[in-house]
């Protein structure tokens, strides 16, 4: 392929995004944003995007580096999925929040839309399996449908130490050992986590495991193209340089000056005054299958990154809009009816896919049923575009900001745009909000509770304290 020929299906597969429904003009006065309010803040978001690009010259922002500087590891990965593919039949991921959401979404989105139904493999690759709960039923369920010979796991955690994953990792350890015993373990696990934290490092030492590393600089839930993601990504098929490519070339969009010109610094900042509007809920609507995991990874990110207790002068601010997920055209018919009528509270951010990899004709029949054989005349690409369409033309006549993400089919690299679009954006919009977007110190609370409470000593007292305590009144336990 040339490079012009290049160029031009880099083009024609670029991510776009349509925010003629957030305006005043197409929905109303009342609830719609002016022009002039983009104008007016958006030397603010010129602002965050210079503290942005500054704090990558400064290595502070790891996740911008990942398009660029993975040469070597992605030629080790693809040798490990080279390697290990036709020895299992099973490959297991087991991780939690960042180390787990993305995996599913590339899988969903590349592989299987119904990943999670069937977990079917591709012709040659292992099936893959994402355990990312500790649910002894579903634990027991998952184990029951692996033969532990054909089995490989990917244990990842970027502090080593996360309660969930790790009793995980116990458990599958031991299924492991009783089949092929003790000193075979290590072949059946491969370890990503960071170089020097945590328990996972010395234990895949330990254990003889191979291992890849998450880098210091990148958060978890900003980590699905590092070995976190891209592991899984490669044993089962998917071509990884091209999900790198696509963060690169949206790497090269993003980093642009001019705002108009950068949809991550726009929507950052829509998201931004639509909060400051009362829009506190931004949901994220795919009218596709295959994206659908992408909005789970997506409001990890988000809630994660923006609810934050205090800014970054330590004020007391308690914010951050809070995502939701929607299925198009699923959830047309549950949750559509709320963001028609109910409160002024959203903002809804449509995944639209413009080039759908099937053509299923809709048969025709009954053309004598008016109310039905119209839907002969068409394909289901058709009805679920014209859907959204809709719904958004619905959503406009009732003064609700809405907008679409526009994915001109889903593939490798459009799934690296989005990824690097939606983690751009976000790292925007944590500076518009004035908050740090790359800490969690409220999940970390929790996390000690879990630790402060299962560990070593006194569980049962702790756990009777806790369940004891004066707070608990009786009378409103129903
Ligand atoms: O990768 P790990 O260190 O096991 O962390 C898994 C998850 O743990 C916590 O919930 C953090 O808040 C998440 O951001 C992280 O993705």
């Amino acid at each position: 392929m040339s490079a012009d020929q290049k160029v031009q299906s880099e083009t024609d597969l670029r991510v776009k995004l349509d925010i003629n429904n957030v305006f005043a003009e197409m929905i109303g006065q009342k609830h719609g944003l002016q022009r002039k309010e983009l104008f007016d803040f958006k030397d603010e978001a010129v602002k965050a995007h210079q503290n942005i690009l500054a704090a990558a010259e400064a290595g502070e922002m790891g996740f911008m580096e990942l398009p660029h500087n993975q040469q070597e590891i992605v030629a080790e990965l693809k040798q490990t999925a080279e390697e290990l593919k036709d020895k299992f039949d099973n490959f297991v991921v087991l991780g939690i929040g960042g180390s787990a959401l993305g995996n599913i979404a590339v899988q969903t989105a590349i592989n299987d839309p119904y990943y999670n139904l069937f977990a079917e493999a591709r012709d040659g690759y292992p099936r893959l399996f994402v355990s990312d709960n500790v649910d002894p039923e579903g634990v027991k369920a998952l184990l029951a449908k692996l033969d532990p010979k054909k089995t490989l796991f990917n244990v990842i955690s970027k502090s080593g130490s996360t309660a969930e994953t790790m009793s995980q990792f116990l458990l599958a350890r031991k299924f492991i050992a009783e089949a092929v015993g003790e000193d075979r373990v290590g072949e059946h696990f491969i370890a990503t986590t960071s170089k020097d934290s945590g328990y996972l490092i010395e234990i895949a030492e330990r254990e003889g495991m191979k291992k890849f590393f998450i880098p210091d600089n990148v958060g978890g839930r900003f980590s699905v193209l590092t070995p976190v993601g891209l592991l899984s990504a490669a044993m089962t098929g998917v071509d990884i340089e091209q999900l790198l490519a696509g963060a690169a070339y949206m790497d090269k969009i993003c980093r642009e000056n001019d705002f108009w010109q950068n949809p991550a610094l726009v929507n950052a900042l829509i998201q931004y005054l639509a909060y400051k509007k009362g829009k506190v809920m931004s949901v994220m609507m795919p009218y596709s299958d295959r994206l659908s995991d992408l909005a789970d990874w997506y409001r990890q990110l988000w809630a994660e990154s923006l609810g934050k207790e205090v800014d970054r002068q330590g004020n007391k601010v308690n914010l951050g809009p809070t995502p939701i997920k929607a299925l198009g055209a699923t959830d047309q018919h549950s949750q559509a009816q709320l963001y028609m009528e109910g409160p002024f509270d959203k903002i809804i951010t449509f995944l639209e896919v413009e080039n759908f990899a099937e053509e299923l004709e809709i048969p025709k029949a009954y053309a004598d049923l008016d109310g039905l054989g119209y839907l002969g005349d068409h394909n289901f690409a058709e009805l679920i575009n014209t859907e959204k369409w809709a719904t958004e033309l619905a959503l406009n006549k009732r003064q609700r900001m809405n907008q679409t993400v526009k994915v001109p089919k889903v593939n490798e690299f459009t799934l690296g745009q989005l990824f690097y679009f939606f983690e751009f954006q976000t790292a925007v919009a944590g500076e518009l909000f004035n908050i740090n977007a790359f800490n969690q110190p409220g999940v970390e609370l929790g996390k000690n509770y879990t630790y402060g409470i299962f560990g070593r000593s006194g569980y049962q007292a702790k756990k009777d304290e806790f369940e004891n305590s004066a707070q608990k009144n009786e009378d409103l336990i129903l």
